[in-house]
């Protein structure tokens, strides 16, 4: 029986780079891959979901071509040829994951891992790689990294969604799609399918969409989805999924029924743990997640858990950076460090939005606070006369002149906020910002010409309530 250092479940994200640091300081590590190497991020989400938004947006830019002096004619979009544009280069993308692995020295399965008493795992072939034969491996110690699978409704019919792995492959773009939920993925489809020229209609349980981001920045993009022509149905969730001759009817909780050509479920993600053997390891979890203390390590000591899996900050970033603190932790302790606190956020909608750092909601539970705001018409948009404004938003300790947190909606925001994610994790002061000077004509520069506050907010009593139903 082969056996390993160091055995990683899962190459996604997290899973191959904490194989390659560990590998680079001297490990004798193997990974298993079931369908795809690379991970969501690369086959299924950030990569492939960011060149749609891309392609989507390219239209807009046709569109407000003229106004800058260009003679534009549109002959429509072709999604054939994008999803196959696509397809190529994230097949290259997984080619170069692979050379990764291997240049680093890991040694690569393919397969379905699954967890057996006493650090063994064993592989079975998957349709990456059919005719693979049954393997069994041990290893030192095992990483979990096998990442998170879209949640689907539990309603009648809900096996006529779609869910986002499928939108990645659709032969043909729907012309009418019903999209239920309002947090990343639903409003980044909405803004994608929108841009190509379907009809979108957007159902969600709240009034205002993406719940946990700064409430200034909720209001606006409910606004800017409106001006988009896409339609809310708020406060409101699906009862039934019908399939009839012309397409799906989605019946909803307030009765009305859309008739649509699809329905996307953007409904959230679960852990995948499902056939990963978990009890018979005696892992521990907790609302369907692997449970970890803070150094990765689950309720068996040698076995640890990173990225998705253990449903805590669901984003590449920090599943890379999880990865590779548990790789520099069990071999070259001298690591660095990453501050998970003030990791950015970016919901790819267009205009993008994008945040770092604490809410006004949240600060104020802590701090007296400044606000500062500002809210233009980018110059792009002048000429064309393309109506939707930036808006800006930045959250101080009014008593230490800390910035605790930077949001912003509008175009370039999470170019702008990744850096402004410096600023905020160094705790840096507004008296810095007001020190440094504009570079001019940017969007970015309003970040530090904002001079007076626009509110002074007074440090809130405790409450019990969170003032909004999950
Ligand atoms: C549509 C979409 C868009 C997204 N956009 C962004 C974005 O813009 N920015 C961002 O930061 N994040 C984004 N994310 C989230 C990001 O993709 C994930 O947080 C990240 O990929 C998690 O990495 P991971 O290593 O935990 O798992 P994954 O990348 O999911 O990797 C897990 C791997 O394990 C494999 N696996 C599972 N079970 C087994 C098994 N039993 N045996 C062998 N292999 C197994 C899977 O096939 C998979 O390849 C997006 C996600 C989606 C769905
Ligand atoms: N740009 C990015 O960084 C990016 C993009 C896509 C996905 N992601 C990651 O993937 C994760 C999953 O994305 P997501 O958009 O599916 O999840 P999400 O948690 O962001 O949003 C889920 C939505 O589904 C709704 N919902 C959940 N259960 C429901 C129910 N029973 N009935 C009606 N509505 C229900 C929620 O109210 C919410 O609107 C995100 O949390 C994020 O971490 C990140």
């Amino acid at each position: 029986m082969q056996e390993f250092d160091l055995f990683v479940i899962g190459a996604g994200s997290g899973g191959v780079r904490c194989a390659r640091i560990a590998a680079q300081n001297g490990a004798n590590v193997a990974i298993v891959e079931r369908q795809h190497w690379g991970g969501t991020c690369v086959n299924l989400g950030c990569v492939p979901k960011k060149l749609m938004v891309y392609a989507s947006e390219m239209g807009q830019s046709l569109k407000d071509a003229p106004s800058y002096g260009w003679d534009v004619h549109i002959n429509g979009h072709d999604w054939a040829h994008f999803i196959e544009a696509k397809d190529k280069e994230i097949a290259r993308l997984n080619g170069v994951y692979v050379s990764l692995l291997k240049r680093a020295g890991v040694t690569s399965f393919t397969g379905n891992a699954r967890l057996k008493a006493g650090n063994i795992i064993e592989i079975t072939p998957s349709p990456l790689e059919p005719d693979a034969p049954t393997l069994i491996v041990k290893a030192k110690k095992i990483v979990l990294a096998t990442g998170s699978t879209p949640v689907r409704l539990d309603i009648p019919g809900a096996e006529h969604a779609l869910v986002s792995d499928d939108v990645f492959s659709l032969k043909e773009r729907p012309q009418h799609i019903a999209i239920i939920g309002s947090g990343y993925i639903g409003l980044e489809f909405a803004s994608i399918f929108n841009n190509l020229g379907s009809d979108v209609e957007l159902v969600y349980r709240q009034n205002l969409p993406l719940r946990g981001f700064d409430t200034d920045l909720r209001e606006h993009m409910h606004a800017l989805i409106d001006m988009k022509g896409i339609v809310q149905h708020v406060e409101t969730t699906p009862k039934k999924i019908e399939k009839t001759d012309a397409g799906l009817e989605l019946t909803l909780s307030t009765g009305k029924v859309l008739k649509v050509d699809a329905v996307l479920m953007a409904t959230g993600r679960r852990p995948a743990i499902d056939e990963l053997g978990l009890e018979e390891a005696g892992i521990e979890t907790d609302k369907g997640a692997v449970k970890t203390d803070s150094s990765f390590a689950t309720s068996v000591p040698s076995i640890y858990a990173i990225g998705d899996i253990t449903n805590q900050y669901n984003l590449t970033p920090t599943a890379i950076a999880e990865g590779h603190l548990l790789a520099e932790a069990l071999f070259n302790p001298q690591g660095r460090d990453w501050s998970f606190e003030t990791t950015p956020k970016a919901v790819f909608f267009s205009p993008p939005m994008a945040s770092v750092g604490l809410t006004e909601q949240e600060a104020v539970k802590q701090h007296d606070l400044e606000i500062y705001s500002s809210q233009f018409t980018p110059m792009a948009q002048t000429l064309p006369g393309r109506p939707g404004k930036t808006f800006m938003k930045l959250i101080v300790d009014a008593r230490s002149g800390v910035l605790l947190g930077a949001h912003m909606i509008g175009p370039d925001a999470p170019e702008i906020i990744q850096m402004l994610a410096i600023a905020v994790t160094a705790s840096l002061t507004k008296a810095e910002l007001d020190r440094t000077l504009s570079l001019h004509p940017t969007s970015a520069e309003e970040f530090v010409t904002m001079r007076t506050p626009d509110r002074k907010v007074p440090r809130a009593k405790a409450s019990t309530s969170s003032g909004e139903a999950p």
